[in-house]
């Protein structure tokens, strides 16, 4: 996969020695042309560099963690690659697609879908953990380790996929995650849309499900505002606790009085996680 396909670089700029760019490609999983952001620390002139997927939540595209996160002067003392996929399929329009800001565009949630008529389009999974990373990592200078983070929606599809494909990361972590969507208003809206009617075909897109199912040798790492105003209709960090609890799997749950969900959290703890994700890049 990746094997003939172009990036097209469409904005550069440099920052803090190293390049913060929009590259595009067309991208035969999803069937539609994607724009992704990308990091480039000044490390990765001279050799290729481990690398932090970060997958953002609903609304977003891929400039929001770019513009908002305030990651690259960190990204760039420790010599690591930032790539922040789109948070949807992009320039189809399907039935309902445009709607609302939970379904369709922008509302992604990283799971392949398998119902018509989303199923022509949207397999952000497939996309973001087998055909983005070939991409990227045969064109620029992004070497194969790899950690996930993300926020809300992408907070869930961090955690998805590092417990589905535990030999692709070498860390997980999660700002304010989705991590029951099954249980949930949100999930089971696009769940429902995407993957059909009959909930035991949700249960491997959702964290809790996963651990109970699978367990986890990766640790988790989570961090959730106690003034985010999803925290008890969407998010219940205590129900992935839970599953964590009976099935023995590490998490480190951060709860931060007075922090809502918005990217002024995230700007706040971001270095935190970039330097945990280092450490298990080997470069911390
Ligand atoms: N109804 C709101 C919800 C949008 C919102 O809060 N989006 C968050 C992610 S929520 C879970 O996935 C976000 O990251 N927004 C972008 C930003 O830059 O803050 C609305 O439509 O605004």
């Amino acid at each position: 996969m990746g094997g003939t396909m172009t990036l097209e670089p469409v904005a550069e700029s440099r920052c803090f020695e190293g390049r913060v760019a929009r590259y595009r490609h067309r991208s035969e999983v999803l069937d539609c042309e994607m724009t992704s952001g990308i990091y480039l620390p000044p490390q990765a002139e001279r050799r290729p560099v481990p690398v932090l997927y970060w997958l953002s939540g609903l609304t977003c595209t891929d400039e929001n963690f770019m513009h908002k996160a305030g990651a690259q002067r960190v990204a760039a003392e420790l010599g690591m690659a930032i790539v922040c996929p789109d948070t949807s399929p992009r320039g189809t329009d399907l039935p309902g697609e445009h709607e609302s800001y939970d379904l369709g565009s922008g509302a992604g949630f990283y799971v392949n879908a398998t119902q018509a008529p989303w199923s022509a389009h949207y397999r952000m999974y497939d996309y973001v953990v087998e055909e983005l990373p070939a991409v990227v990592e045969s064109r620029l200078p992004i070497g194969p380790a790899r950690a996930i983070s993300g926020h809300s929606m992408g907070g869930h599809g961090a955690l998805i996929c590092a417990l589905r494909e535990p030999r692709r990361y070498l860390s997980v972590s999660a700002f304010s995650p989705v991590v029951n969507p099954t249980e949930v208003p949100w999930g089971q809206k696009a769940f429902s849309h995407y993957l059909g009617d009959d909930p035991a075909d949700w249960r491997e897109w959702d964290a809790c499900a996963l651990i109970r199912e699978r367990g986890s040798a990766l640790p988790l790492r989570v961090e959730q505002g106690e003034a985010d105003g999803f925290l008890g209709e969407q998010l219940q960090p205590e129900r992935l606790a839970e599953a964590c609890r009976e099935a023995g799997v590490t998490l480190d749950l951060r709860e931060r009085p007075g922090y809502d969900h918005s990217y002024y959290f995230i700007a706040t703890f971001i270095d935190h996680h970039l330097r945990y994700h280092a450490r298990a890049l080997g470069i911390g």
